[in-house]
């Protein structure tokens, strides 16, 4: 393969990437909670005027819990697709998806805890 037809393909990728980011912004009310959430962090970083290393960390655990929501909703449609009806194993796949993500965001709450406790707590010092 020629080095100009692998860019193209790779834009081409990219931009099929892009189209998919938009769709799950548009369409999933959980992402959209998400994306609600990552701004207001964004805002308290400013705010609290947070390190570089608390910008890494937190843009870090915006990105995993709103990638791992979009899995998560990848899995939901797969599951949909291939079994449109009630049945107790995709019941099961959804709960573990779902999980996956929870998982990250317990994860991400702790770290947010730590960068954030301490700001406020000097608030009221
Ligand atoms: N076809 C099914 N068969 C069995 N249980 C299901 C089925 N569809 C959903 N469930 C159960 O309902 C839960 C919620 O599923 P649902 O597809 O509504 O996703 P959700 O959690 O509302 O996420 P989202 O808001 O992203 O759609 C699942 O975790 C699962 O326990």
């Amino acid at each position: 393969m020629s080095a100009s037809k692998f860019i193209i393909g790779r834009c081409k990728a990219m931009g099929y990437a892009l189209k998919g980011a938009i769709i799950l912004i548009k369409t999933e009310a959980s992402i959209q909670v998400q994306a609600a959430i990552a701004i207001i962090m964004t805002i308290a970083g400013f705010y609290f005027n947070i390190t570089a290393t608390e910008w890494i960390a937190q843009t870090l655990c915006i990105g995993l819990i709103m990638g791992l929501e979009g899995m998560n909703t990848t899995a939901e449609a797969i599951a949909d697709f291939i079994h449109p009806d009630f049945h107790e194993k995709i019941g099961h796949i959804k709960d573990i998806a779902a999980g996956a993500v929870v998982i990250t965001a317990i994860a991400s709450s702790i770290v947010g805890g730590i960068i954030y406790i301490p700001y406020i707590l000097a608030l009221f010092n």
